[in-house]
């Protein structure tokens, strides 16, 4: 298959918006799954895991293969939710496109807002798929409006819906300027091209001229033939479309219900006419490990091959499934291959291509395209592999650091050793879910991005790998900082095996800007102390930054200056400066008034206009903030900034308070000092 061919897509939306049940429809349609499986009988394909099922919602981004016309479509399942941020992170990165799907009735949701931002991030080029139009309360044109004013997006009705809610028949195609219906008797698999009626010619033609008018915008050509009033092509428009969706600076919007089988199949045509083949996005950087130097290496071009680890799912036969993306040359089954980030050989025993439901032996995958290594062992996510004579690292994944934590033992100590490995394991699959020991206590600690992050992990312990544990309850995850600028001399000298060990420093610390990183320089003139003391003391601090003076959490947002050194050429050693500059840094730490700093998340709370009062009562109680209050459609949005270690059990609290009807979404926003 040639690269042209391949198309690289996610389909993300808020929790509830269709998804699944969209993915669903392109997995038949595409003549792959041979049933429609109904997220509500828990028989969906792609929600493979028990748990999902259980749960109703997308946990595991799985990549699947689909061929529609003469393309191959992979498709990269994203998570709606935000405490599975590192999922939907990992999966953007290697997607080349993606189908965004709204709820015809509630809209741009905060959620989808997350997810949005997050796809800008990655400058991912983007279809709209309009869901849910059977449903009562279904407006089209005002979603339509809504990604515009919230997303800041610039949306295109490529089709609009013929009625709407119970009365919703089909959709208005505007390149074609012809009505399509679906045959509701082989569940949408065929479909009709109708004259449009009289009475929607108006409508119909006030969009044509719409799209029309905005691509005129980009294309000369389309202005010249729209003021000669001449028929303008439809390859002509197509093209336009095409090239301003890769360029990002237009959102083709479609429209249809999935589960009454409308409105797929376009989207499925349009994924493969607007969104970019792997080719058509600029390179990307990578850092040749060998030389220390960044080169650009063309994802197409070279030879050499290096792809992404994205993905890694335990299988109870096969062991580590490392979802790779390729971005260069070919990686063959049967062949060593190198890993960049660990500096390890390994072997690529199989290849597999996912499909919904089975997997497919290949000999080779290339570069645009993705598929599963079976053999490797130490692979994580995020890591590069490539070949031994060309050591690339390709951008690394950036991962939230995570903000709760709980306590987790075995319920009988002959499970210790099976926990260990489980967390071992779970930690490669998730690079957002961290596995510590308490010092003092000896006991294990797992964090998370949240509550039900950590949740679902701990299910997956005791019911996927059959490990029984008891777990605390959930603590935050601190940080600590100072807020004075000191300068503190440190003096070192210890006789140590005989010999005397001697340093003098000075360190200048000061509080730097919220969310700047630790920074550590020097300004001792290169001829005043070498530079193997220098980078002694930057060794001594690195390990102080890692445990703070007042409860013992990582230091952050500080500068650290080496500002003076005495040594004596006979009893300096690097020791000697290492110690010291841990010591110094601690004890300066201490002079500059430090504090200790608590997760702030950004919470959204969805709920009634009649329980809005409340609701603000209750986040201000909990130490919160509100910033905003929006009115939607169907309910008020509360915008808040709240501490998370008084959102611990909100979710029923909520609950409680709104009768069922209030749902939140929490993500982390930044550090700030803690209030009492
Ligand atoms: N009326 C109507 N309901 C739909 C439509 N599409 C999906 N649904 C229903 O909406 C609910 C959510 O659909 P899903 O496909 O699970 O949504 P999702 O976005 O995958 O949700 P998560 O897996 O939780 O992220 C289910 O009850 C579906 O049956 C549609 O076109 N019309």
């Amino acid at each position: 298959m040639g690269i042209q061919k391949i198309r690289n897509i996610g389909i993300m939306a808020h929790i509830d918006a269709g998804k699944t049940t969209t993915t669903e429809r392109i997995l038949f349609y595409t003549g792959k799954s041979h049933r429609i499986g109904e997220v509500d009988d828990g028989s969906a394909t792609m929600d493979w895991m028990e748990q999902e099922q259980n749960r109703g919602i997308t946990i595991v981004s799985a990549a699947t293969t689909c061929f529609w016309k003469d393309c191959q479509i992979n498709i990269i399942d994203t998570p709606g939710h935000v405490d599975f941020t590192a999922e939907v992170e990992r999966s953007l990165r290697v997607l080349d496109g993606a189908v965004a799907v709204f709820c015809a009735v509630g809209g741009v949701e905060p959620q989808s807002e997350t997810v949005w931002r997050q796809a800008d991030k990655y400058k991912v080029p983007r279809l709209a798929f309009i869901n849910k139009m059977d449903r009562i309360g279904a407006n089209f044109f005002e979603v339509v409006q809504e990604i515009e004013d919230k997303l800041k997006a610039s949306p295109l009705p490529i089709q609009i819906p013929i009625g709407s809610e119970s009365d919703y028949k089909g959709n208005i195609d505007l390149i074609k300027l012809k009505e399509i219906h679906w045959n509701p008797d082989d569940q949408g698999s065929t479909f009709e091209l109708k004259e449009i009626r009289d009475d929607l010619k108006d409508l119909a033609n006030k969009w044509r001229e719409n799209l029309i008018d905005k691509l005129s915008a980009f294309s000369d050509e389309i202005t010249n033939l729209y003021l000669e009033g001449l028929d303008i092509p439809e390859d002509l428009i197509m093209s336009v479309l095409r090239q301003e969706t890769i360029n990002q600076s237009i959102l083709p919007v479609f429209v249809g219900s999935s589960l009454k089988n409308k409105g797929v199949q376009p989207v499925l045509d349009g994924i493969i006419s607007y969104l970019p083949a792997p080719e058509d996005i600029k390179e990307i950087e990578a850092l040749h490990v060998k030389k220390d130097e960044t080169i650009l290496l063309q994802r197409t071009v070279k030879e050499n091959p290096s792809g992404l680890i994205f993905k890694i799912q335990q299988d109870k036969e096969a062991g580590s499934l490392c979802y790779v993306r390729v971005y260069s040359g070919e990686f063959k089954s049967g062949s060593p291959v190198m890993n960049a980030n660990k500096r390890k050989r390994e072997r690529i025993n199989r290849l597999l291509r996912m499909h919904s439901n089975h997997h497919e032996q290949i000999n080779s995958v290339s570069a645009g395209d993705i598929a599963v290594i079976v053999g490797m062992k130490m692979a994580q996510t995020g890591d590069t592999i490539c070949s031994e004579g060309f050591p690339v690292i390709l951008e690394n994944l950036e991962f939230p650091e995570p903000v709760i934590s709980v306590a987790i033992e075995p319920k009988t100590m002959s499970d210790q050793d099976k926990l260990r490995t489980v967390l071992d394991t779970l930690q490669k699959e998730d690079p957002t879910f961290k596995v510590s020991e308490n010092e003092e206590t000896g006991q294990l600690i797992i964090s998370g991005m949240g509550e039900l992050h950590l949740d679902v992990l701990v299910t997956r312990i005791t019911d996927d790998y059959k490990v029984e544990a008891k777990v605390g309850k959930p603590q935050v995850s601190y940080r600590e900082s100072i807020t004075k600028t000191v300068t503190h001399n440190e003096v070192f000298n210890r006789v140590l095996a005989g010999k005397e060990n001697d340093a003098n420093i000075t360190l200048k610390i000061e509080p730097l800007p919220r969310g700047e990183a630790n920074k550590f320089t020097s300004t001792i003139p290169k001829n005043k102390l070498p530079a193997n003391l220098v980078n002694a003391v930057e060794r001594g601090v690195t390990n102080a930054l890692q445990s703070g003076t007042l409860m013992g959490y990582a230091t952050i947002n500080v500068g650290v200056t080496l500002t003076d050194a005495i040594y004596n050429e006979l009893t300096s050693s690097e020791l000697a400066f290492e110690t010291a500059g841990a010591l110094g840094f601690d004890n300066a730490c201490r002079k500059a008034a430090p504090v200790l700093l608590e997760p702030i998340m950004e919470v959204d709370i969805m709920c009634p206009p009649e329980y809005v009062g409340d609701v603000i009562s209750q986040i201000t109680q909990r130490g919160g903030m509100v910033n905003s209050m929006e009115s939607r459609p169907a309910y008020e949005l509360v915008k808040a900034q709240t501490p998370l270690v008084k959102m611990f059990g909100y979710t029923t609290s909520l609950r409680s308070q709104t009768q069922g009807r209030g749902t939140f979404s929490m993500e982390f926003s930044h550090f700030s000092a803690k209030s009492e």
